[in-house]
C-alpha cells in the first residue's frame, strides 16, 4: 500500500491549521468550510500535499494510508450508538473531522447522497445494535463482503475516505483488487459488457431513513431519490463490472448484490472468475486511531472482517468522505454548481 508517514513537524503544523479552523467553523458541514476547504487544504504540510497527489496522478497502489495524526482517546468521548444522533455541530471530533476533510480536498470534492445518513458529507462509522447482521458500514457480527463502494450508482464517487477514531480490537478492513491477476481475455470482453445486474445496497433504502426536514422542493427531490433507489432495487440496471483502461482495468462490482439471469450464462461465469480472482487474494489492514485511509474505489474492493460489538461507548469507531474527482458529472442531479448533495 502507499503510505504517507506525517513527521513530527508536520502534526505540529497541520494542529495549528485546524485549531485556528476550529475556531472559525463548527462543522465541516458549514458551507463556508465546505467552500474554502480546497484553499485551506493547501496549507497543510507540503509532504502530505505531495504524497497525495502523487496518489491520485500515479495510482500507485488502490490503498493510501496517512498516518502519524495523533488523537486524544479521552476528548473524543465515547463512540455513539447511531449516526442519527452525532451529525453536524458540537462534535467532539471537530478537529479529526476538519484535518479529514482538507486530506480529502486534496483528492477531490466530498459529495453527500440524499439517501444516505441524513445527506451528511461525512458519515459515521460504527457498530448499531439492530444493524448487527446486516451488510451495512454499521454491521458487526457479519463479515461485510467487499465491494466497490456504492457501485450501482453510476456517480458513485472516484475515493472513499475512512479516518479512524478508535479501533480497540484491531478489526480490520479488507481490500482487493486485480493486481498481479492476469484474467482471460474472453472474460474481461464480457465484463465489459452491461450484462451484470446490480441492486442498490441496504443504506440507500428507505428503511434506513431518518431525514424529513427542509423546504418543499428539498422534501420532493429526497422522495424522488428513494423512489429512483426503490425503482432499481425492483428492477436492476444491468452494469459493466470492468471499464477503462485495457490493461489493470477499473472496476464496478458489489457480488452480494449482483445476479446475473439464468438466461446469460456466459456472463454469470465471467463474474464467477472474477469475483474467485478477487477473493484469492483477499488482505486485510486494521486502522489505528489517526490513521486515514484513501480507497481507490475505481481500483480496489474494500470490506470489513467481522467482529463482536461491545455497544458501551468504547467501539471501533471511523468517519468516511466520498471523494469526486469531477463535480460536474453530478451537476444534474444538485441543486447548484456548489452543492454537494447528490438526489
Ligand atoms: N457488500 C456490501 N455489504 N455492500 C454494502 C456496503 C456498505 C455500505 N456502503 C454502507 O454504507 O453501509
Ligand atoms: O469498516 C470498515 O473498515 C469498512 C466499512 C465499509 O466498507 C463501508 O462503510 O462501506
Ligand atoms: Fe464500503
Amino acid at each position: 500500500m502507499f503510505r504517507i508517514e506525517l513527521t513530527q513537524s508536520d502534526v505540529a503544523e497541520a494542529d495549528a491549521l485546524v485549531a485556528s479552523l476550529a475556531e472559525r467553523y463548527r462543522s465541516v458541514e458549514d458551507p463556508a468550510f465546505v467552500r474554502e476547504a480546497t484553499v485551506i487544504a493547501h496549507e497543510l504540510p507540503r509532504a502530505l500535499r505531495a504524497g497525495l497527489t502523487e496518489f491520485r496522478l500515479t495510482e500507485p497502489h488502490p490503498l493510501c494510508v496517512v498516518g502519524g495524526y495523533p488523537i486524544d482517546d479521552d476528548r473524543i468521548g465515547p463512540t455513539p450508538a447511531h449516526w442519527k444522533d452525532c451529525g453536524g455541530e458540537g462534535r467532539p471530533t471537530l478537529a479529526e473531522d476538519l484535518f479529514f476533510y482538507l486530506c480529502a480536498s486534496l483528492l477531490g470534492d466530498p459529495i453527500a447522497w440524499s439517501t444516505q445518513q441524513d445527506g451528511r458529507l461525512l458519515h459515521d462509522v460504527f457498530p448499531i445494535k439492530e444493524h448487527q447482521y446486516e451488510q451495512l458500514g454499521s454491521g458487526s457480527e457479519e463479515l461485510l463482503t467487499w465491494h466497490i463502494e456504492d457501485a450501482f450508482h453510476p456517480m458513485r464517487t472516484d475515493y472513499v475516505g475512512l479516518m479512524c477514531l478508535r479501533n480497540p480490537d484491531g478489526v480490520n478492513t479488507t481490500y482487493g483488487s486485480l493486481e498481479g491477476i492476469d484474467l482471460p481475455t474472453d472474460v474481461v470482453e464480457v465484463l465489459r459488457q452491461e450484462r451484470f445486474p446490480i441492486r442498490p445496497d441496504r443504506s440507500h433504502l428507505a428503511a434506513n431513513r431518518q431525514n424529513d426536514d427542509g423546504d418543499e422542493q428539498l422534501r420532493r427531490l429526497r422522495d424522488r431519490s428513494y423512489e429512483w433507489i426503490s425503482g432499481l432495487d425492483a428492477n436492476p440496471e444491468p452494469i459493466a463490472v470492468l471499464f477503462g483502461p485495457q490493461e489493470n482495468p477499473y472496476l464496478r462490482l458489489d457480488p452480494y448484490f449482483m445476479e446475473v439471469p439464468a438466461s446469460d450464462p456466459e456472463a454469470a461465469a465471467a463474474l464467477d472468475t472474477i469475483v474467485k480472482a478477487i477473493d484469492a487474494n483477499i488482505a486485510g489492514y486494521a486502522l489505528k486511531p489517526g490513521e486515514v485511509l484513501f480507497l481507490d474505489n475505481y481500483r480496489g474492493t474494500h470490506g470489513r472482517e467481522p467482529f463482536t460489538a461491545r455497544f458501551d461507548g468504547t467501539d471501533r469507531w471511523l468517519t468516511r468522505l466520498n471523494i469526486a474527482r469531477d463535480l460536474r458529472k453530478s451537476r444534474a442531479h444538485r441543486r447548484s454548481a456548489d452543492a454537494r448533495t447528490i438526489y
